[in-house]
């Protein structure tokens, strides 16, 4: 549990440079096993599972492995199997993984207000990623509100309230405890009166009670069906991304509790797990609407997938 929200320092930034440091560690065990490949004549077989094993190890999961590895040996590099050529083919494969999954989250919802509920395990960022999107749409001229979904936890609301100060914007809210759907409902017939274009709500995410979560998920859903057929138009998932192979499976059980229309994966800047984010786009195909590489209000950056297949890679 996390109470505290960090300083409002936007100055500065080198938030790429943040980014490449949270995947070093990917890129370098990938680098690490094709020391002894490098130098080769050709990639035979061999060398061929110990690249694929690399890339599992690096989180990129047994799918994506296993095309990248076939696109290698497509390439059939008889002569000249130097690193960064190597590095170059498995950049392009990465790059085609990720490219159909990225889409950002555009407000166009007629009537307004687009509704985006936000879901994910405490801890994964959720809060900070509400406010880092309410900071997003506010710079697209946009009005936004939040919603305090969470009310399980006293804390929880009050850590959103504060972010709604710092950000500006308006916040419905309830006391602990009270009944999530119903501070939805307020929410959006409040967001329908005032003509605000993005509702943004925070929802509860304790996964060690299953049958709770989906009723709850189910109960807003439904509260929000009454007010406006089309919400919740967005079912936002956030992921932490040092969670590694453990963000797959929540993709699995918050498909099945609440149906997921796409994905934030947050702390890129500090994981050795990156690859995951590789895993999560081939397994699933869900939307990847933006990246978390740091703790400020404005480090919510695009899904570049290029630049992110360079960046796993090593060769950005
Ligand atoms: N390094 C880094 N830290 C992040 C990022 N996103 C969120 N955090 C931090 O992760 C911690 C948890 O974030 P919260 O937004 O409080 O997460 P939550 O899912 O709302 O969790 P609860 O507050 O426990 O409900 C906080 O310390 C955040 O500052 C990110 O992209 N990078």
């Amino acid at each position: 549990m996390n109470t505290q929200v960090p300083p409002d320092n936007t100055a500065g930034d080198g938030w790429s440079e943040r980014l490449f440091g949270g995947f070093r560690k990917t890129s370098e065990r990938l680098s690490g096993n094709l020391s002894g490949i490098v130098g080769k004549t050709r990639l035979d077989d061999e060398q061929l599972d110990h690249l694929e094993d690399a890339l599992i190890m690096s989180d990129l999961g047994p799918r994506a492995a296993a095309r990248i590895r076939a696109r290698l040996a497509d390439e059939r590099f008889e002569r000249d199997a130097d690193e960064r050529a190597i590095m170059e083919v498995v950049a392009r494969e990465i790059a085609e993984i990720l490219r159909p999954v990225a889409k950002p989250l555009d407000i166009i919802a007629f009537p307004r207000p687009q509704v985006i509920l936000v879901i994910g395990v405490n801890g994964s960022g959720k809060t900070t990623t509400i406010a880092k999107l309410a900071h997003l749409f506010q710079e697209q001229d946009y009005s936004v509100m939040l919603a305090a979904g969470d009310t399980f936890r006293a804390a929880a609301i009050g850590q959103l309230g504060v972010w709604a100060e710092r950000v500006g914007v308006p916040i419905v809210r309830g006391p602990e405890g009270g009944d999530p759907a119903s501070i939805v409902f307020d929410a959006v017939k409040a967001a329908t009166d005032q003509g605000i274009d993005a509702l943004i709500v925070d929802t509860a995410g304790r996964l060690q009670n299953k049958r709770e979560l989906m009723d709850e998920l189910a109960k807003i859903r439904r509260v929000l069906g009454r007010l406006n057929p089309a919400a919740p138009h967005d079912v936002v998932l956030v992921l932490d991304a040092t969670n590694g192979q453990n963000a797959l499976s929540q993709i699995e059980v918050f498909k099945e509790v609440a149906g997921v229309s796409g994905l934030i994966m947050t702390k890129l800047d500090g994981t050795a797990r990156g690859g995951v984010l590789v895993a999560a786009a081939e397994q699933y195909g869900l939307p990847i609407h933006a990246i978390g590489v740091g703790e400020r209000i404005d480090d919510l950056r695009p899904f570049n997938p290029d630049l992110l297949a360079r960046v796993i890679a090593g060769i950005a």
